[in-house]
């Protein structure tokens, strides 16, 4: 692949981590986050144009918190420290870092106490910042000059323009920093001197070309879902390859309503690809029988994924590749390419196309076009290579479907229940325009059964929960305040069309602490 401009993030355990990268990659540079634990000639081996060291929960004075080898600030490569990376930063120049007499969360307004600062070009001289720190740094270490403070931060930003390391107490990454992006972007371009080559054109061009040298003459297997980003794989796939990719849909018997038929249409009329349906719900639900525990789930569904495309790829050729769309935050999320030892982040849930692939299935190799993307710039890829545009901007759909909609063990009527409320639910969305406006939206049958009455008669029957969120990024999301007429009407709807159900609720829970699926 041709050689791209990169940043290293180095990761500290902040929580906003992936919003680093993305703000990066917004200024049109590429980026890659690192675990705090990778060596320094690893790093150096990169080539990197400048180097940010992230936030994090911990405290740079305790010895047993992640640190780095102070040989990094000498390589000669520029420097952004946030938070606990501008903490450490002083603490490895001897500066004087220790608890704060006054903590910050929140806006606060920044001063710049010096405009000339490379960082705060066409910034004002006072903005809003957020903050989130209980240290903080008493004196800068010799070599360092104090270019921003808050009323109860002295130093809240520095600099030292002949090694160019500069350093941030607050988190220009989050959007409620009004010139966060702004600061990021001048570090990169004034400090870094980046030329912003990071853009789609580039990439489908240069993926492309990587994927042909790559897969040479062989076969390819997809594993396509109808999502955005196996269908956007498919378009980057098909067009360096052609036709010895095949796509291979798996209806695991575990879609919404009429799914599995929309995407076999969609495939089959509206591109020139090879197609495959393999339907084999009735495989995955004996291997889901009497399994109630969602990780375990997640692994069997992962895992049978993978012996479907085994079968597939051996039916048409002795080897083959393997590819699938997985992006960025799938690998993020999974806590692949985490940083191991104090910095590292629990494993929330397993996403199926993480799931370890069973031992005996041996593809000539994996292929994830879209690994290093987050899925604004997957849809912008998709875009580009014309794919029809109500499939790039679908809903996300997870991969173990209705699967993890279902609490406890799933059986056939289970889904089919789920099904027909989801359903509903879907139909009266689009009918008053909020299948656009919402990031995701669907029911759960959470395996509880409530008293009711219908008709003069009792009914102990299932309770629906309705789960809808707005998100940029699926990292974290608020509940949709979808409005109380609407809901009324999906209640209504679902109560009197779907049988089995007695009662419906809304699930108000933003994430954190929840998650968007339930499972
Ligand atoms: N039913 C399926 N059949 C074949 N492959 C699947 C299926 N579901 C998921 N996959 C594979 O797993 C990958 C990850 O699933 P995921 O749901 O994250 O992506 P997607 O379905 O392509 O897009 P979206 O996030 O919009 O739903 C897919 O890109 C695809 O390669
Ligand atoms: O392909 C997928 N395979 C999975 O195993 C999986 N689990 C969650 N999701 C989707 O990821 C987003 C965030 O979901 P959570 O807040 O539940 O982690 C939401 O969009 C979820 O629908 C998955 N997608
Ligand atoms: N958000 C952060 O990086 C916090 C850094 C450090 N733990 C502090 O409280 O000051
Ligand atoms: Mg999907």
């Amino acid at each position: 692949m041709q050689k791209q401009e990169l940043v290293v993030i180095l990761d500290f355990g902040g929580q906003y981590n992936q919003l680093i990268a993305r703000r990066v990659r917004e200024c049109n540079v590429y980026c890659e986050i690192k675990p705090y634990t990778t060596p320094l000639e690893e790093i150096k081996a990169l080539h990197p144009k400048g180097i940010i060291f992230t936030g994090g929960p911990n405290s740079v004075f305790d010895m047993s918190s992640p640190h780095y080898t102070k040989e990094i600030l000498e390589i000669g490569v520029p420097i952004l420290g946030i938070c606990y990376g501008c903490q450490l930063i002083a603490w490895m120049g001897d500066g004087e870092v220790k608890t704060a007499p006054v903590s910050e969360y929140g806006k606060i307004e920044l001063q710049v106490t010096d405009p000339a600062s490379a960082l705060f070009r066409d910034v004002p001289e006072t903005s809003i910042v957020w903050m989130s720190h209980t240290d903080y740094i008493a004196t800068p270490p010799e070599g360092y000059q104090i270019v921003g403070k808050t009323n109860d931060c002295p130093c809240a930003a520095m600099q030292n323009t002949e090694k160019k390391i500069y350093a941030v107490q607050f988190h220009p990454e989050v959007t409620h920093s009004e010139y966060g992006k702004q600061i990021l972007r001048n570090f990169l371009y004034e400090v870094c001197a980046c030329s912003g080559d990071w853009v789609m054109d580039n990439f489908i061009e240069n993926t492309v070309a990587a994927l042909r040298e790559k897969i040479g003459d062989k076969k390819v297997i997809l594993g396509l879902s109808g999502g955005v980003d196996s269908s956007v794989a498919a378009g980057l796939l098909s067009r360096a390859v052609g036709k010895q990719l095949t796509c291979v849909f798996v209806d695991q018997g575990l879609m919404r309503k009429d799914e599995g038929d929309f995407v076999e249409q969609t495939f089959t009329t509206m591109f020139d690809m090879n197609f495959v349906r393999v339907n084999c719900g009735e495989l995955f639900m004996s291997k889901l029988k009497g399994v109630t525990d969602p990780e375990e789930k997640r692994k069997i569904i992962g895992t049978e994924f993978y012996k479907v495309f085994w079968n597939e790829i051996r039916g048409q050729a002795e080897d083959g590749f393997f590819a699938q769309g997985t992006i960025y935050p799938d690998r993020i999320e999974s806590g692949k390419g985490k940083s191991d030892g104090k910095a590292n982040t629990a494993v929330i849930k397993t996403h199926h196309n993480m799931a370890k692939m069973p031992d005996d299935i041996q593809f000539l190799g994996v292929i994830e076009p879209l690994g290093d993307l987050f899925k604004d710039e997957v849809r912008e890829v998709g875009e580009k290579l014309g794919i029809p545009h109500e499939l790039v901007w679908r809903q996300p759909f997870p991969g173990p479907g209705l699967g993890v909609r279902i609490i406890g063990e799933i059986t056939a009527e289970k889904v089919k229940i789920l099904q027909e409320a989801d359903w509903v639910l879907r139909d009266e969305m689009s009918k008053n325009g909020y299948e656009s406006q919402l990031s995701q939206f669907f029911c759960v049958l959470p395996g509880v059964n409530t008293v009711g009455v219908m008709g003069d008669h009792r009914t102990y029957d299932n309770l629906v929960a309705i789960r809808a969120v707005t998100t940029d990024d699926f990292m974290t999301a608020d509940w949709a305040k979808i409005p109380y007429d609407i809901l009324a009407k999906v209640s209504n709807r679902i109560t009197n069309e779907v049988e089995h159900i007695n009662r419906v609720v809304y699930d108000i829970t933003s994430k954190p602490p929840g998650t968007v699926e339930w499972e």
